[in-house]
This record gives structure tokens, sequence and C-alpha cells, in this order.
């Protein structure tokens, strides 16, 4: 079966940078992915190629097999992002954001409602229902983005660094949410900083350095920090040595 999300030996650089250099990665339904690396290390770059966002200059993105930029309907009703800024309009209430976000994903009204107050009691929103979204926290403002990105179900789920400015309950809550996503068959990449959550989370921790894949990290264990300095140490030493021993 094919991966429901890819990257296929994707490059992309922005003027004279680098961003992403014959990046590639799969993620399979049921599968949470996640990717850590410094600042600057092409993260945010690969998921927004995945969420349709910016066009690569070579390589090749799918979602179900399909290019993000121009999905059919039916396949972008089965996926679910949050990368860059959260869907949220100003002035709608929290409820309303959701409902919106699932109607916008093919649910109808009966459905999105419905779906809607699922969200809310899952991201512990219910405090903020009646709040327009503009009046919310920042922490808030991300539960909201993961409800929005998360109340139609979806098969297949990109979330960029989606718990940093979550409490610690809030990390908990989204942790849950992602795992059950999972448990339900959904494929789901996920960046973040912080090792331990990922490990918590992740069936697979890629390592992102320099804009390329340079390793995977078992979630687990206990010197998980030290094991991710390892991975990007033994890169810059091949990367350091010439491009032959870099591949
Ligand atoms: N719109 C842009 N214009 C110019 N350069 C960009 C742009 N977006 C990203 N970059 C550059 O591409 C590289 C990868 O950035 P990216 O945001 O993908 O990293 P990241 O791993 O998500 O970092 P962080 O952990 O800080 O969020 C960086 O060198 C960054 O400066």
């Amino acid at each position: 079966m094919s991966p429901a999300l890819e990257l296929d030996r994707v490059s992309h650089s922005f003027g004279a940078r680098t961003a992403l250099d014959q990046f590639s990665i799969t993620v399979d339904s049921g599968e949470v992915v996640a990717l850590i690396g410094f600042n600057g290390a092409g993260k945010t770059t690969a998921m927004r190629i995945l969420a349709g966002r910016l066009r690569p200059d070579r390589g090749t993105p799918r979602l179900f097999g399909h290019g993000p930029g121009r999905l059919p309907g039916h396949v972008a009703r089965r996926f679910g992002q949050l990368v860059d800024a959260p869907f949220a309009h100003p002035e709608l209430t929290v409820r309303e954001n959701i409902r919106a976000a699932a109607r916008l994903h093919g649910l109808d009204r009966t459905s999105a409602t419905r779906a809607a107050s699922t969200a809310v009691g899952q991201l512990a929103l219910e405090p903020w229902a009646h709040t327009r979204s503009r009046a919310l926290s920042q922490g808030n403002r991300q539960r909201l983005g993961i409800a929005c990105a998360t109340v139609h179900a979806p098969e297949a789920v990109v979330l960029d660094e989606p718990t940093s400015a979550l409490d610690p309950r809030g990390v908990v809550v989204v942790r849950d949410l992602i795992r059950e996503c999972a448990a339900r068959g959904a494929a789901i990449l996920v960046s973040s900083h912080h090792l331990d959550e990922v490990s918590r989370v992740a069936d697979r921790i890629v390592v992102v350095h320099d804009g390329r894949v340079v390793g995977q990290l078992e979630p687990g264990g206990t010197d998980l920090e030290r094991r991710f300095f390892e991975v990007v140490h033994d890169a810059d030493t091949r990367s350091a040595a010439g491009p032959e021993v870099a591949q």
C-alpha cells in the first residue's frame, strides 16, 4: 500500500539558501511520525510543501498519491493541517470557527455541529466556546487551530509544532488527540522541539538537519537527547568530509 503522506527527494531553496535537499519521508496510515531538528533545519518547509502552501523546486510531494497543490475535493476533505497561521476567523467564536472548518471539509450542518461539540470537549475548550477567537490567548488559539485541523476526522494530518504555546495540560490533551487520530487509522506528521514529548507520541522520530533527513531515533529510552546530538554530529562529520561521504 502506498503511504498516505510522502515527500520523494524534494529540494527547495529560498534564493541562495537551501531549505530542503533531496528530502524524502513517508507516513503510513495509522502512523505518527515526528520531525525534530534545530531551528532552520527545514521542518516547516517540508510541511508547507505537503500542505500545498509551497511548490518545491524539485522532487515529488504526494498526499494519498496526489500532488498537494491540486487535490481533488474528495481527497482534500481527507486531509487536515496546522501549518503557518491557524484556521480561525477573528470575529467568529471558538465553536463557530470549528463548525466552519468542519463545513469546509464537507460535513453537513448536523454532523458539523456535532463534530464541533466533540472537538471543543477534546481540546478542553469549553470555557471559551463562545469567545471570539480574536480574544483568545496564544495557547487557546493554538488549541483552536488543532481543533479546526482535526474536526472532520481526517485520514492524514500535518501539524507544525502544535504544542509550542501549550501549558502542560494542553500538551497532554494534544498528545491524546494525536494518538486517538492514529488509532482510528490517520497518518500524522508532527514537528516539535521537545524530545520527551515526541518520544511519547511518535512511532518514528526523523532527524532533520540542514534540509536533509540525517537519521531516525527510536522513541523511548532515556538518552534520546544524546542520541539526537550524535546523529547531528555524524551528519556534520560526513558533510565536512565531502559530498561522496555525505551520501
Ligand atoms: N519564506 C522564506 N524566505 C526565505 N527563507 C526561508 C523562508 N522560509 C524558510 N526559509 C529558510 O529555510 C530554512 C528552513 O526553514 P524552516 O522554517 O523550514 O525551518 P524549521 O526547521 O521549521 O525551523 P524552526 O524550528 O525554527 O521552525 C531556513 O534557513 C529559513 O531561514
